[in-house]
């Protein structure tokens, strides 16, 4: 799914009702009816205090829409308009007046620190201040009021946005920002709700499809896509049956050193679990018997040193070497990558080590092959390519380095992201019983995996990352997330392939 800017949702807001001819309040009655549906469903009824926080502007509207409704469906609702400026929108205007007539009530208005409500945890709060609108943090009283409805400890449900919250830019520190529990998003997704900076806003984000023109949204250019079950699948390729390990390719993986041997037989399997034809480990010598035993669906070359890399030789043709996780990065290991980095003619994947090295080494970066997937968690990162303002600023960088050097970056986190210096993807699996150690290097075995099946590096590290996060969703279901175990995040794959075809239940 496409997550567009701002300024891309008004244009769409426009286009829709050019082409569809209707006005903008027709659009807005259309947009808020989806919001006062979720609401309705959920609540069913429900005899709780409903409070809704509408602002002067269009956010506003969908709030005074919102409250029309509920009313009238019975429910115990207080409007509070807060006026923190003289230029109500034309919307807002047209459902104030609508609200006050079909409820026979007025709004409170909120002008002032005094005329905050008391708000009881037990309230149901309905954030319609700003939305994608804001453009300056805000002050005074309004920062105060948005504090406020944070400290009640009410739940808070927010409507396209939660107030206070940039569309495109990370707040400051001491910025006033809703915390929502739930947020209603129209037609896409924003990306702050995606960023470590700024996800913890947004709560649960749920996107209402609220039908703007379907033709301007195929065309624009997005920010990001937002990765999931739809986006994911369409780049799954089923096997054909006339067909014999040798079509899924050979992945070697290399790694490990004394005591971290763990590492490599975790992405190993993993390859093996995302569907490697073959697959073949180079380690130190001290990991032979412990990969033959714990990984028998694997052949084992050792390093002639016992306990680190120093000559990784073979006389094997790999389609896909997975690099670097448990290496170290003693001055041998470096020269040892070194070479395999000038000799290799086969895909790289580099992770863990392998990227320490890198960034020890800087010289190494041009070696790379075209097309490597680089996979750095946020400390890897900044060790590759130094520090950053904020997560926009961030992106940026990244964006300039797989320029320079024609790779592909997933960066992982709570969502992970994947740079091909065009385009970025953002992953919407997974859960936090994926902090685990090992993690890491599963997901690096299965991107090998697919890689080594004639993916293109692109597409291996967009889907790799998303089975990864889908194995550990049904891990997390089995097992709860304090128990799940990085190789469980392994063996649960094969589920995950089938969940990923499996077509959801209607109704
Ligand atoms: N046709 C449309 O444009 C639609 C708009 N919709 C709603 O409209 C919202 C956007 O509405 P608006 O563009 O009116 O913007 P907002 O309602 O988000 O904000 C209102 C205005 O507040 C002012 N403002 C911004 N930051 C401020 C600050 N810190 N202190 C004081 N004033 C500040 C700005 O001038 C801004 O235009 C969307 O988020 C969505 O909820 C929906 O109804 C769908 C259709
Ligand atoms: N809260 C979370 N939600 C979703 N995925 C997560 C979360 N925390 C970690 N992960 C995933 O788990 C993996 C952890 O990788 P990494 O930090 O390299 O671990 P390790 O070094 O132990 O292998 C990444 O793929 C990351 O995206
Ligand atoms: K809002």
């Amino acid at each position: 799914m496409k997550i567009l800017s701002a300024k891309q949702l008004k244009e769409a807001d426009e286009i829709t009702m050019e082409t569809e001819g209707i006005s903008s309040t027709r659009l807005m009655e259309r947009a808020a009816s989806l919001v006062f549906n979720e609401i309705h469903e959920r609540l069913e009824g429900a005899d709780i205090n409903i409070k809704i926080f509408c602002g002067i502007g269009n956010n506003g509207g969908d709030g005074l829409v919102v409250a029309r409704l509920l009313h009238k469906y019975g429910y115990k609702v207080e409007v509070y308009v807060v006026n923190y400026s003289d230029k109500r929108s034309d919307d807002f205007l047209v459902n104030y007046d609508r609200y006050k007539k079909e409820s026979n009530s007025w709004p409170e208005l909120v002008k002032r620190k005094e005329d905050f409500p008391e708000i009881s945890p037990g309230d149901f709060v309905v954030d319609a201040i700003f939305g994608i609108g804001l453009n300056r943090p805000a002050e005074g009283w309004l920062a105060e009021l948005l504090r406020h409805i944070n400290q009640s400890g009410a739940f808070c449900l927010a409507v396209d946005m939660p107030s206070g919250l940039f569309p495109d830019k990370v707040p400051t520190e001491d910025a006033a920002v809703i915390k929502a529990n739930y947020t209603l998003t129209f037609q896409t997704p924003k990306i702050v709700f995606y960023l470590p900076e700024t996800m913890g806003f947004a709560g649960e984000v749920q996107i209402l499809d609220i039908g703007l023109d379907r033709s301007f949204l195929k065309d624009v250019k997005p920010l990001a896509q937002l990765i999931g079950k739809r986006e994911a699948r369409q780049l799954y390729k089923p096997r054909n049956k006339n067909t014999h390990k040798g079509d899924y390719g050979h992945c070697l993986v290399v790694g490990g050193s004394f005591g971290k041997i763990g590492s490599i037989s975790l992405s190993a399997r993993a390859s093996l679990r995302a569907g490697a034809g073959l697959c073949s480990i180079f380690s130190p010598s001290c990991g032979y018997t412990i990969l033959q035993t714990t990984l028998p669906e694997a052949m084992v070359i050792t390093d002639e040193d016992a306990n680190e890399l120093t000559n990784i030789e073979t006389d094997l043709d790999p389609d896909v070497i997975c690099f670097g996780m448990g290496a170290g990065r003693s001055a041998n290991t470096v020269k040892a990558f070194k070479t395999l980095l000038e000799q290799t003619k086969s895909s790289m994947l580099i992770d863990a080590d392998g990227l320490n090295m890198l960034s020890e080494n800087k010289e190494l970066l041009a070696l790379l092959p075209k097309n490597s997937v680089l996979t750095p968690h946020p400390k890897e990162l900044k060790r590759l390519i130094g520090g950053w303002e904020d997560d926009f600023d961030k992106m940026k960088k990244i964006e300039t380095f797989t320029k320079k050097y024609k790779v592909i970056l997933v960066l992982k986190g709570a969502h992970s992201f994947v740079f091909s210096g065009k385009h970025i993807y953002i992953n919407n699996s997974g859960n936090p019983g994926m902090a685990t150690a090992g993690s890491g290097d599963v997901l690096s075995g299965i991107i090998a995996g697919l890689m080594s099946q004639k993916y293109e590096p692109l597409v291996a590290a967009i889907l790799g990352v998303y089975l990864h996060g889908l194995s550990g969703d049904i891990c997390a279901e089995k097992l709860g997330c304090e128990a799940m175990l990085s190789g469980d995040i392994s063996d649960e794959l094969g589920a995950a392939f089938l969940a990923l075809m499996k077509d959801e239940k209607r109704g």
